[in-house]
């Protein structure tokens, strides 16, 4: 399978000053390297702090960053303005955590569903109105739904929507950084198989972003585990779970309260 993505010797700090010699820049990203196959869920896993929203970031060019390269379709996308970086964002979209404050609440799910193909100019009036109707449909919202604002949802349902308006032009890339971590772990094996679902149906290739071992494993094909902005290994998901190499990553399992909580 041909690389989707490939990261190479990125690296991103924070802080320090030219000015101020002394106050030491925070390196959140050590130059790492990995790459993501075409229609794989890539996982990035590891305790918190250790750079891996920042990476997300980074790719999404939410952030800039320091040395390095992002390699996406072949492409180099690291420093990529205007029109260029506009189309990309298209194609690599976001999935937030927090389901409550990434839906704008005085806007209905219509308006949140619609606007994304709008910004991007994209489709007739009739196919965006189609493509919303069917959306739903795998999501299981009926369209009296289309009506309603964010606040009359349940969480997992916010998420699903979330979900939605990052699907709605069609990317072949996403990135969900810590997608279920708000939601109660009741809902969390239905959005995580809802993602999974879509997935498949749109032929998606995940960047999958958790501090959860568990919820990564469920997800993931590969797992990449990270640690003060280094990757420390990478491997298999089957492998990595049940055979750790890395005394890090042995460390992070045995601290996961039970393996294989999560089920279909
Ligand atoms: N905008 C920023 N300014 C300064 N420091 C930052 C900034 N963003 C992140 N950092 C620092 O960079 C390091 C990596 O943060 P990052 O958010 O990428 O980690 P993380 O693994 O995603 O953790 P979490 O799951 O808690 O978000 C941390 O030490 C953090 O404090």
């Amino acid at each position: 399978m041909e690389n989707i993505l490939e990261i190479r010797n990125l690296k991103k700090s924070f802080g320090g000053s030219k000015l101020f010699k002394s106050r030491n820049p925070k390196v959140a990203v050590d130059n790492i390297s990995f790459e993501i196959k075409r229609g794989e869920v890539f996982g990035l896993v590891g305790e918190s702090g250790c750079g891996k929203s920042t990476t997300g970031n980074l790719i999404s060019r939410l952030l800039t960053i320091d040395s390095g390269e992002i390699i996406y379709r072949g492409k180099n996308i690291s420093s990529l303005k205007g029109r260029g970086l506009k189309s990309m964002r298209k194609n690599i979209q976001m999935i937030f955590q927090d389901p409550y404050h990434s839906l704008n609440p005085k806007k209905t799910l219509g308006w949140i569903l619609m606007e994304p193909m709008i910004i991007h100019n994209l489709y007739t009036r009739e196919e965006r109105n189609r493509k919303i109707l069917e959306m739903l449909e795998i999501a299981g919202f009926d369209e009296t739904f289309l009506k309603k604002y964010p606040h009359e949802l349940s969480g997992g349902q916010r998420q699903r929507i979330a979900i939605l308006a990052a699907l709605m032009c069609e990317p072949d890339f996403v990135i969900a950084d810590e997608s279920v971590s708000a939601l109660d772990v009741s809902v969390q094996a239905q959005i995580l198989n809802f993602m999974k679902k879509l997935q498949r149906k749109m032929g998606l290739t995940y960047l999958f972003i958790s501090h959860d071992l568990n919820v990564v494993y469920y997800m993931c094909d590969r797992i990449a585990v990270m640690k003060d902005g280094k990757i420390v290994e990478i491997d298999e998901a089957e492998r990595l779970y049940t055979n750790p190499k890395h005394p890090y990553t042995r460390a992070l399992l045995e601290a996961v309260p039970g393996r294989n909580q999560i089920e279909d």
